[in-house]
C-alpha cells in the first residue's frame, strides 16, 4: 500500500463527515485531522454527537456522507471484511467498562487482537507494553481477580499491542474512583509521550480532558471550539459556556 508523506503524518482525518439517524443529524459535516502522536480530548454535552463521532472516526460505523481516513486509508472504500481487519490491526479501543473477556487471563486478553489476526505477539513489544501498564506479575490472572484500575490497564495494553494508528478511549475512567482515574490518565499521557501513540479521549470530565494536548468541543453534531494546552479550569469554563 502506498501512502503520501502527508497522509502518514495524519493518524485519522475526517472530511465533511455527516451521520444522520432519520431526521436527526448526529454529526453535521465534521472536518478534522488528528496528527500522529497527538493526545486529543473530545467533549460536549449529552447528545452532542461524541459517541457518533467516535464510532465514525474509528470505523465502527459508516458515515452517511463524507470521508474518514485512518493512516491514509479511506475506510469508506473498504469491504466489510477489510474494514474489520483494519479496525483490529490499526485501531485500539478502550471502553468505560473495560470489555475484557472473563474466561481469558490477562495475557490472553491483551494478545487477543493479534491472535484473531492469526499472528503471535512480538515478545519484546508485549513485554514492554505489559511493563508499561504495570501488569507483569498479573498475566495469569483473570479479569475478575483484578481491580478496576488494573482491568483498565489490561484493556489499554490490549489496545496498544498491535501498535495501532490510533487509540480511541471512550470515558475510560468513568467507572473508576478519582485516584485510580488519575493514575490511568497519567498512564495514557506517559504512553503518548514515550511511544508517540496517537490517542483520542472522549470524556465528560474537565480534569480528564486537561491531560490532553488539546480539547475539541462538540455541540449539535459540529466542532464548535478547540482549546490547546488546556487546564482543567479553562476546559470547565469553556464547557459552562456551551
Ligand atoms: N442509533 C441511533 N438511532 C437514532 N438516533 C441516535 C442513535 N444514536 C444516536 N442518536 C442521536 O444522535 C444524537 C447524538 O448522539 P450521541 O450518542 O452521539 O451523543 P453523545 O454526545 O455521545 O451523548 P452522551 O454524552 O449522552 O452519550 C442524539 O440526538 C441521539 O439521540
Amino acid at each position: 500500500m502506498t501512502m503520501t508523506a502527508e497522509a502518514t503524518a495524519q493518524a485519522v482525518s475526517l472530511d465533511a463527515v455527516t451521520r444522520t439517524y432519520g431526521s436527526v443529524r448526529a454529526l453535521d459535516g465534521v472536518t478534522w485531522t488528528f496528527p500522529r502522536g497527538g493526545f486529543t480530548a473530545v467533549m460536549g454535552p449529552s447528545g452532542s454527537g461524541k459517541s457518533t463521532f467516535l464510532h465514525c472516526a474509528s470505523g465502527l460505523d459508516r458515515p452517511t456522507a463524507g470521508t474518514v481516513r485512518i493512516g491514509g486509508v479511506d475506510i469508506g472504500r473498504l469491504s466489510e471484511t477489510k474494514r474489520t481487519r483494519l479496525r483490529r490491526e490499526r485501531v485500539g479501543y478502550v471502553f468505560q467498562d473495560f470489555n475484557l473477556i472473563p474466561s481469558m487471563d490477562v495475557e490472553q486478553n491483551i494478545t487477543l487482537p493479534i491472535r484473531l489476526g492469526g499472528a503471535a505477539a512480538e515478545p519484546a513489544w508485549l513485554a514492554e507494553v505489559v511493563r508499561r501498564v504495570g501488569l507483569s506479575d498479573r498475566l495469569r490472572h483473570r479479569p475478575s481477580e483484578l481491580s478496576g484500575g488494573q482491568q483498565q490497564r489490561a484493556a489499554l495494553a490490549r489496545a496498544l499491542v498491535t501498535r495501532p494508528e490510533v487509540v480511541f478511549a471512550d470515558e475510560p475512567t468513568g467507572a473508576l474512583d478519582p485516584r485510580t482515574a488519575r493514575d490511568v490518565l497519567r498512564l495514557l499521557r506517559e504512553t503518548v509521550d514515550a511511544t508517540g501513540q496517537t490517542l483520542v479521549l472522549v470524556t465528560h470530565d474537565p480534569m480528564a480532558a486537561a491531560w490532553a494536548d488539546s480539547v475539541l468541543f462538540l455541540d449539535e453534531g459540529r466542532i464548535v471550539d478547540e482549546l490547546a494546552g488546556p487546564s482543567a479550569a479553562a476546559v470547565a469554563a469553556r464547557w459552562e459556556a456551551l
